[in-house]
């Protein structure tokens, strides 16, 4: 089976929530909510592919020191296994803003279950739940 890496990040505000972004339709798994992020590709380190795509799809920019692990999903869709770091971020410049027409929410921990996710995120938001 091949391994795909995609690289997310949990961006925290003030507030403490987290930035959802819907998949747009026409995607796999169109109007799940998911963490910000994306594949990594052939000579890129994740932090440098979540920098990458933070810029492409939301405008806002940050740097490999604000990056921090948090945890990550390990799971087997029928024609990949998904393995997806997920990182922290409280800083960064810029508002977020769905630069691919996506709808974006800042959602409280507490009502993260709320929001349908890819089945690879579930196991992730106990983790978050427990560490904001
Ligand atoms: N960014 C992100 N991707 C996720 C999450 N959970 C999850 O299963 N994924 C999957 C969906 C995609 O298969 C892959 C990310 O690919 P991508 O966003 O760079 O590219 P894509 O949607 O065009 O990919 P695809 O249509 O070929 O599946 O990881 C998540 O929380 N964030």
């Amino acid at each position: 089976m091949k391994i795909v890496l995609v690289a997310a990040v949990a961006l925290i505000d003030a507030d403490g929530r987290v930035l959802l972004a819907q998949r747009p339709e026409g995607k796999s798994m169109a109007g799940l909510w998911e963490f910000p992020g994306g594949k990594v590709e052939a000579d890129e380190t994740p932090e440098a592919a979540l920098i990458r795509e933070l810029h492409e799809e939301l405008g806002i920019d940050t740097q490999e020191s604000c990056l921090a692990p948090l945890t990550f999903a390990s799971h087997a869709y029928e024609s990949f296994h998904l393995l997806m770091p997920l990182y922290a971020c409280r800083r960064w410049q810029g508002t977020a803003h769905g630069r691919e027409n996506q709808a974006l929410e800042w959602v409280r921990p507490n009502r993260l279950r709320e929001y349908p996710m890819p089945p690879a995120d579930l196991p992730l938001i106990p983790v978050l739940r427990d560490w904001l």
